[in-house]
């Protein structure tokens, strides 16, 4: 599939959810997770698709709702998933999904973090309500052996508390079991009409069970793939050169569905 066929097979959809990833897909990646800011153009194809008809828009992301709520609060009428699934919000923000926090794990799991920051200070861990991330983008090439080691050690005492670690873009995370961005779709998908197409993109490892199950039920599965991590583990039906040729898709589409946005929209 080009993404031509793309934009036509979605602008054709009586039904159709739009879901994207936050950061490396509709953000571009910064060295702090902090300065990560949503595309302008792609909050804005976003919005005019969240009010056109037929359409469900959905921002899915390993942040915590808040997180991502105060980032793209430019959005009135989207879905957020946060924290790959353990938490879900209706657009106008009502919780309608709040996994428990796994906290007693979570306090064990991040004393084992800081053991790990105590050998290599520069990684910096991200406690979450249902998930701990350690970061290592900012630790310099002559710490990258050590980190890694810690990094391992770390994994491992995630895996036998019954943690999935995800190694992502510079990130090792650690989630519950219960929770991935596939089943999220699930959820989203069980509550629109039969048939509904669902287009996910994502850029990272967190985004494979999407990509995979918007494939296994007819959908599409972009991936947007980067210098930092070219190929995706799992067969994506697109795959596309960073976040502005993903949003480039977004305003041609949201040109289709929901009426011209700006200038006119060129894909690649
Ligand atoms: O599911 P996503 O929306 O892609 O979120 C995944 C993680 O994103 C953040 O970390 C990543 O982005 C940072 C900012 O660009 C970057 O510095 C880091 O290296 C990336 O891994 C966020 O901090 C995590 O909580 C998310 O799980």
């Amino acid at each position: 599939m080009d993404v031509l066929e793309l934009v036509e097979r979605a602008a054709g959809a009586p039904s159709l959810l739009l879901a994207t990833d936050f950061d490396g897909t509709i953000a571009e990646i910064t060295s702090v997770a902090g300065g990560a800011v949503a595309a302008p153009r792609a909050l804005g194809a976003l919005e005019t698709l969240s009010r056109a008809p037929g359409t469900t828009v959905a921002i899915v992301t390993g942040r915590t709702i808040q997180d991502v709520a105060a980032r793209t609060a430019a959005l009135g009428a989207v879905w957020r998933v946060g924290e790959h699934g353990a938490e879900i919000a209706a657009p106008g923000g009502e919780l309608v999904y709040r996994a428990e926090a796994p906290t007693e794990a979570l306090d064990a799991l991040e004393r084992e973090a800081e053991k790990a920051v105590r050998r290599v200070p520069a990684l910096w861990i991200e406690r979450k309500r249902c998930s701990l991330a350690l970061h290592w983008r900012l630790v310099p090439a002559e710490a990258r052996p050590a980190a890694l080691d810690a990094l391992g050690a770390w994994a491992d005492a995630a895996a036998r508390r019954g943690f999935v670690v995800m190694r992502g873009r510079s990130i090792h995370e650690a989630r519950d079991a219960a929770h991935d961005k596939g089943r999220a779709l699930a959820f989203l998908l069980a509550r629109l009409p039969p048939g509904t197409l669902v287009v996910y993109a994502g850029d990272d490892t967190t985004d494979e069970p999407a990509i995979a199950h918007a494939r296994a039920i007819g959908g599409v599965g972009v991936y947007i793939a980067s210098s930092e991590r070219p190929d995706t583990a799992v067969e994506p039906d697109l795959t596309l050169d960073g976040p502005g040729a993903w949003i480039a898709f977004l305003a041609a589409l949201a040109a289709r569905r929901g009426g011209q946005i700006g200038e006119a929209p060129r894909l690649a």
